[in-house]
């Protein structure tokens, strides 16, 4: 295993994302050929820091899910790097770690799924569903697994007796309560939430966010939020990433952003988050954002965003930007951030 402390990161940084690149090939034929390369996660860098909430938003496709199995190794990366600082202090290289090398790591980073009725075994009790990771990693005695799962539960105020009832019989936010008590189960310092309380109701899932804002609190938890929710990730983060078609467009925090984007998506994105009107709990008309995302197989030359773009010009067509810093801890890939004027209610 690489225990890299030639390689510095921050010394408030729990994950550092380097330039990481994750292309699929796409084969057709019965030959399977390879026709064309998907860049679901094209020089995408930015860090997550410690006991912080990062948001990642950005329209479907844009590659936020991959970003989260690149964190957690589910996928290897084409290019690019991730380092990983354990609660022993080490920061650790995990790009080419073996499943073997990572198994100890995995203990520390957990994913939370999006849909609560599928990411549950049916045929597994809580007892198994919540005690499983424990079980995998050898770590307890059965009464002690079972010990464990009573308290966890507790954490995620299930009732412990419930230990032997199946999946069904708990409603979708208790049954997302069910995989956080499984996420939590190894004492993780990182969990990514995909889209985790998007199948709920709002209150259920107001609940649920509560939940886990209480427990980032008291286990001092990092989590990486990845949503199409803009007002949830407003709530929530303190930073926030914003991804289109594999690249980011946008990073810093959460007030300053959402009070002046600085990218013409955010200022998009943000237009079409719905507004409490002034009488109370109705929404403000949505705008909608013009145009389709592109074809992820086919990325626009220059800015993958001027299709789109209000604001675009030839430059734009043709010049790929980089992510660059701007004042305020804040990055932004646009040629021309600083002179557009954006506000987050533009009307595209
Ligand atoms: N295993 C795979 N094989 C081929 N293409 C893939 C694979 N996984 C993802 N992609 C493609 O990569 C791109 C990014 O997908 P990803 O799921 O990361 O986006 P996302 O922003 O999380 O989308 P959503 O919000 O719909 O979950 C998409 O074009 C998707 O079709």
């Amino acid at each position: 295993m690489t225990i890299a402390p030639q390689i510095s990161i921050d010394d408030d940084t729990l994950i550092s994302i380097r330039a990481a690149r994750k292309y699929f090939p796409i084969h057709e034929g019965w030959m399977r050929r390879q026709v064309a390369t998907v860049k679901a996660v094209d020089d995408i860098t930015f860090d997550i820091k410690k006991g912080e909430t990062f948001g990642l938003v950005g329209e479907s496709g844009s590659g936020k899910s991959s970003i989260a199995r690149l964190i957690l190794r589910a996928y290897d990366l084409t290019g690019g790097q991730i380092l990983f600082r354990r609660s022993s202090g080490d920061v650790v290289d995990i790009t080419h770690l073996t499943d073997v090398e990572m198994r100890s790591i995995r203990r520390e980073m957990q994913m939370i799924f999006q849909d609560p009725y599928s990411s549950l075994n049916p045929r597994m009790t809580l007892l198994e569903l919540v005690g499983e990771p424990l079980v995998i990693h050898g770590i307890g005695t059965k009464g002690e697994i079972k010990d464990r799962v009573a308290e966890l539960l507790g954490l995620v105020g299930l009732r412990p007796e419930y230990v032997m009832r199946y999946p069904h019989a708990f409603s979708g936010g208790q049954r997302q309560r069910i995989g956080i008590a499984r996420a939590l189960a190894l004492n993780p310092s990182f969990i990514a939430a995909d889209e985790a309380v998007s199948a709920l109701d709002v209150s259920v899932a107001a609940q649920n966010i509560n939940l886990m804002q209480d427990l980032q609190e008291k286990f001092g938890l990092t989590y990486l939020f990845i949503t199409h929710d803009l007002g949830m990730v407003e709530h929530i983060s303190d930073r926030v990433g914003v991804m289109y078609l594999g690249r980011l467009m946008e990073v810093g925090p959460t007030d300053t952003m959402f009070a002046k984007p600085l990218h013409p998506y955010t200022e998009a994105l943000l237009a079409a988050v719905p507004q409490p009107d002034p009488r109370g709990n109705r929404l403000r008309k949505r705008v909608p954002l013009k145009g389709e995302i592109a074809d992820a197989m086919n990325v626009p030359a220059g800015c993958p965003f001027h299709p789109r773009c209000p604001y675009a010009d030839d430059k734009c067509r043709t010049d790929v930007p980089e992510l660059r810093d701007v004042a305020g801890g804040r990055k932004v890939r646009c040629h021309y951030a600083e002179q557009l004027d954006l506000t987050g209610v533009a009307d595209l």
